[in-house]
């Protein structure tokens, strides 16, 4: 079975992508590679929640999500947010497909923790067999993090999660995390290579915060499974360095160990 590389695109980047980026999808679509797209929006939520005039919170790092404030996460992830990407992708000369966690079952969840975050979920199962279908053709799926309940209640789930999730459904070899740093920065250097260990340090120490945070727990999570490395990359820098080295941080299990 080919490789299969899942890439979380947030919300931060995606309207500064790089030519990089885009070089580097098709790039691995030609070497064979099977690649899924979950993408994030939150800056977008954001600002459509603010001209709306909706009030929303951030629980440790969570949208506290009510009934009014999920149509609009709904609306703006699987609406505006993904079909701007699908369409960028196009645009770029790659093939790709708009899904959201609902459209084929993709992302079962459960809620995380109703009174505290209303419809947030956390993912139970990911429909991989139809995924993984759709990625080993031609087209590279495109998924918002939109999932929904046994009794079809729709939930919004942090996209950094929702790729965890999907690459551990996949088993993905590569789980790539693009955002607008060049990866986990401590003292302004990069970290090229972190372990659990190195992480929660920096989480304790405060070096590693906001919306680090569920990139890291996302990573420790999918390495604990069968994921050999995790990496944070800029989407506006090229991803690969002349020896075509990763520029980025990468997590793994032990130092040194892929
Ligand atoms: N140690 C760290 N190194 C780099 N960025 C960090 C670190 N800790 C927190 N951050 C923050 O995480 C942000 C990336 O997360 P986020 O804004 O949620 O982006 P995305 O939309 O790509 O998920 C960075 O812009 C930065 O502000
Ligand atoms: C539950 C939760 O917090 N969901 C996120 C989903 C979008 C997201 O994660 O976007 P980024 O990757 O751009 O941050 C939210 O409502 O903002």
């Amino acid at each position: 079975m080919a490789d299969t590389v899942v890439i979380k695109c947030g919300g931060s980047v995606l309207s500064e992508l790089s030519e990089a980026f885009f070089h580097s999808l098709k790039e691995m679509k030609s070497r064979g590679m099977n690649i899924v797209i979950v993408h994030g929006g939150g800056p977008e939520i954001g600002q459509m929640l603010k001209q709306l005039n909706i009030k929303s919170e951030f629980v440790n790092g969570l949208r506290k999500t009510t009934n009014e404030v999920l149509e609009v996460v709904e609306m703006i992830l699987a609406g505006k947010v993904n079909k701007q990407l699908v369409s960028l992708l196009q645009k770029k000369g790659l093939k790709a497909i708009g899904l959201s966690g609902i459209d084929a079952n993709l992302i079962e969840v459960k809620p995380m923790d109703v009174e505290h975050l209303g419809y947030v979920g956390e993912v139970t199962h990911v429909n991989h067999s139809f995924l993984q279908q759709l990625a080993a053709s031609e087209y590279i799926p495109v998924i918002a993090p939109i999932g929904f309940d046994q009794t079809g209640q729709k939930y919004n789930i942090n996209a950094d999660t929702a790729a965890g999730a999907v690459a551990m459904a996949l088993e993905a070899k590569h789980l790539l995390f693009v955002t607008d740093v060049p990866g986990i920065l401590r003292n302004g250097t990069l970290v090229e290579h972190a372990t659990v260990e190195m992480i929660l340090e920096m989480i304790d120490e405060g070096t590693i915060y906001g919306g680090m945070i569920p990139k890291v727990k996302a990573a420790m999570e999918s390495i604990a499974g069968s994921l050999r490395e995790v990496i944070i990359v800029s989407g506006k820098l090229p991803f690969f360095s002349a020896n075509g080295e990763i520029c980025g941080t990468k997590i793994m299990k032990e130092a040194g160990v892929y």
